[in-house]
């Protein structure tokens, strides 16, 4: 019944009309038609042409750099209620690494983008921040392994799934570029393929109230991710 993993997740065309199949899939076609608009954004698609407006770019990176904190807290809440210690491994990996790289390109695009420690202290949260906040935090309190893995996914799978239209081509300026490449690489592909496969994998263990839950949690953060995209091309904070 459970499917080999994957290792490619952006190349999956497939779609899934029932849950008894690959839950993944299905959650992706029950997220339409926001996931094909968050993969499809005008940001990711200037962002592979090198075109975001540098103001466009600030107001994403500050406010993303905001996303790290609460996403390594439910990296964390998905290590300590997964079933097994196989599993805990590339979590812990994947931790380790957006702590680190990621955090890195994060200070040097401020820095050539002009964005002073002042600033990004000054910026209130914008409203698809705190809705994405509030949506990390309430999945990692539910302890539940497929919830945490639900907004999980959302936000790896998705982020493969643009980047890989760049499909190897880069814009000149690093701010642009990295931020692709940060998203689409071997390691980054290995691992969402995997998150992507360890869906599927508790898929069928879960019942119909369980289902409900994790497909709700995969849907709303479908949709902050689409407003987090507009979110960068709003002046205003509501
Ligand atoms: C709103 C928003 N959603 C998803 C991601 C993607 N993301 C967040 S942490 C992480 C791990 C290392 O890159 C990835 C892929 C993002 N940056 N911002």
């Amino acid at each position: 019944m459970s499917p080999a993993p994957t290792t490619d997740a952006s190349a999956t065309d497939a779609t899934a009309t029932d849950a008894t199949g690959r839950l993944s899939l299905w959650l992706r076609d029950r997220s339409e038609p926001d996931w094909s608009a968050v993969v499809a954004h005008r940001f990711t698609g200037e962002l592979i042409a090198g075109s975001v407006a540098d103001d466009v770019m600030r107001r994403y990176l500050i406010q993303d750099h905001r996303f790290v904190d609460g996403f390594v807290a439910l990296l964390g809440a998905a290590i300590a209620a997964a079933d097994r210690f196989e599993t805990r491994i590339p979590l812990t990996r994947f931790a380790a690494m957006v702590t680190s790289d990621e955090n890195d390109y994060f200070l040097r695009a401020f820095d050539a983008l002009g964005v002073t420690e002042a600033t990004r202290r000054d910026t209130p949260d914008h409203a698809a921040t705190t809705t994405f906040q509030a949506l990390m935090t309430e999945a990692r309190l539910t302890a539940d392994y497929p919830c945490c893995l639900a907004v999980l996914v959302v936000a790896e799978w998705s982020y493969l799934t643009w980047a890989a239209r760049a499909d190897g081509r880069l814009p000149d300026r690093f701010e642009h570029a990295e931020w692709i490449t940060l998203h689409d690489n071997p390691f980054f592909r290995d691992f969402v393929g995997w998150l992507v496969s360890e869906l599927d994998r508790v898929g069928p263990t879960l019942n119909d109230d369980a289902r409900a839950r994790v497909e709700d949690l995969f849907r709303r953060a479908v949709a902050a991710e689409r407003a987090f995209f507009d979110a960068a091309y709003q002046d205003n904070r509501d």
